[in-house]
């Protein structure tokens, strides 16, 4: 392909994200590799330009731009590399004329800005679309840091994580043949803070309401030693559906699935109602903590969406305190930064709920700054997702 040729690719597939972005479509990753499956005649380094220049494209625009042309015009506009290539060349972009409209460079719109938590400066700011790293968890079931780390070139402990590892951004490590055989699970440092904040122990009854795919269900089945009992719950059949061949690979064998129809949750949980050691409500969200690997969901937040997560979360936080035994443990963690989601969360169940009150000293030292009655990891100041969390126990 022509230079040209990959400009107007990514704009074609901007156009798809963008679309794809409003009407709460597919994600970008999955709109990039449709795309290139479609289009066998590029070759590696073709595809390697036009993934660079749609992410580039979406990491400076703030929100879902009118067209895939307008975002690569704004590209265009600090790069005359960029700019030169809209030349009318057979496959590449016509060229610019007069002032065609661009979209709009940012982080996102300012009223959402707004809504960060207090914690969240413009050092924060700056971090949160930089390149994210790749974090491994060692599955200790099967292996331990030091066998993962062995395996890849630039292997980094990951501070206060006794099984994590940090590789450099886009390592292939699921082509590792000890992928395919459990040694280790693909999670940010933030969700294995998460996972362990449980306090979790080998004799627990567990729930994980929020299960999806597993990913924190299988870093507890590891941290327990596959000793506890674990439910793993969730609304969405393709996501819960990976989680078996995912615990079976990973050694993990006391963990049940329940696929919950929506609106019937607490009927379908009815027999575990006061009965859990420990629930974990990982709540569907804004996914603002995680800008770094998935720009695009900055495109797909709107305040609609936003107070339906938030409706959402607060009654899955009511959910998960039914399902804990006197004197249990709940923990409340979404990967978001925005205070509405996070600790605004917690200081509304406190009032709905009086009588739980708020652990303190749940993620390790250094790691995390409290944030009202819970705790804000971010990539600015822990290097991870940002992420809240708030652990609760129920009164005896
Ligand atoms: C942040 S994701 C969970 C990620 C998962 N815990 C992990 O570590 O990979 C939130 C999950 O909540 C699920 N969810 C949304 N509404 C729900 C509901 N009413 N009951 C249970 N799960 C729900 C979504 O399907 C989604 O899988």
């Amino acid at each position: 392909m022509t230079p040209a040729a990959r400009v107007q690719t990514a704009i074609e597939i901007l156009d798809t994200i963008a679309a794809s972005a409003r009407e709460g479509g597919p994600p970008a990753d999955a709109i990039v590799a449709e795309a290139m499956r479609a289009r066998r005649y590029a070759g590696s380094k073709d595809r390697r330009a036009i993934r660079g220049l749609v992410y580039d494209a979406i990491r400076a625009i703030r929100l879902a731009p009118k067209s895939g042309r307008a975002a690569m015009l704004t590209l265009a506009a600090a790069d005359p590399e960029i700019a030169a290539l809209f030349d009318g060349s057979p496959y590449g972009p016509a060229p610019i004329v007069g002032n065609e409209p661009r979209a709009e460079r940012g982080l996102v719109a300012p009223h959402l800005m707004a809504m960060f938590d207090p914690l969240i400066g413009a050092d924060e700011t700056a971090v949160m679309l930089a390149r994210a790293p790749l974090d491994l968890r060692a599955n200790r079931l099967l292996s331990d840091r030091d066998t993962v780390a062995g395996l890849f070139a630039d292997a980094q402990p990951i501070a206060g994580l006794a099984d994590g590892v940090r590789l450099p951004p886009e390592t292939a490590a699921v082509q590792d043949a000890a992928y395919s055989i459990g040694l280790f699970e693909v999670q940010d440092a933030a969700s294995q803070h998460a996972a362990l904040a449980l306090d979790a122990a080998p004799q627990h009854n567990i729930v994980d309401l929020c299960a999806g795919a597993g990913g924190k269900t299988l870093a507890i089945a590891a941290a327990t030693g596959d000793q506890a009992d674990i439910l793993a719950a969730d609304t969405n059949r393709a996501r819960l559906q990976q989680l078996a061949p995912r615990a079976h690979r990973a050694g993990a064998t006391r963990i049940k699935t329940l696929l919950l129809n929506p609106g019937q949750e607490a009927a379908m949980l009815a027999d575990r109602m006061g009965s859990a050691d420990r629930v974990i409500v990982d709540a569907p969200c804004s996914g603002s903590g995680t800008w770094r690997r998935s720009p695009e969901l900055r495109w797909r937040l709107t305040s609609a969406r936003l107070e339906r997560h938030v409706a959402d979360q607060a009654k899955l936080f009511d959910l998960g305190a039914e399902l804990v035994a006197p004197g249990g443990k709940l923990l409340y963690a979404v990967c978001s930064i925005i205070a509405r989601e996070g600790r605004a969360q917690v200081d509304e169940f406190l009032t709905r709920h009086p009588g739980w009150t708020v652990d303190d000293g749940i993620l390790p030292d250094g790691i995390g700054r409290p944030a009202g009655s819970g705790f804000l990891l971010t990539p600015g100041h822990d290097g991870c997702d940002g992420f809240f969390l708030a652990r609760l126990t129920a009164p005896c």
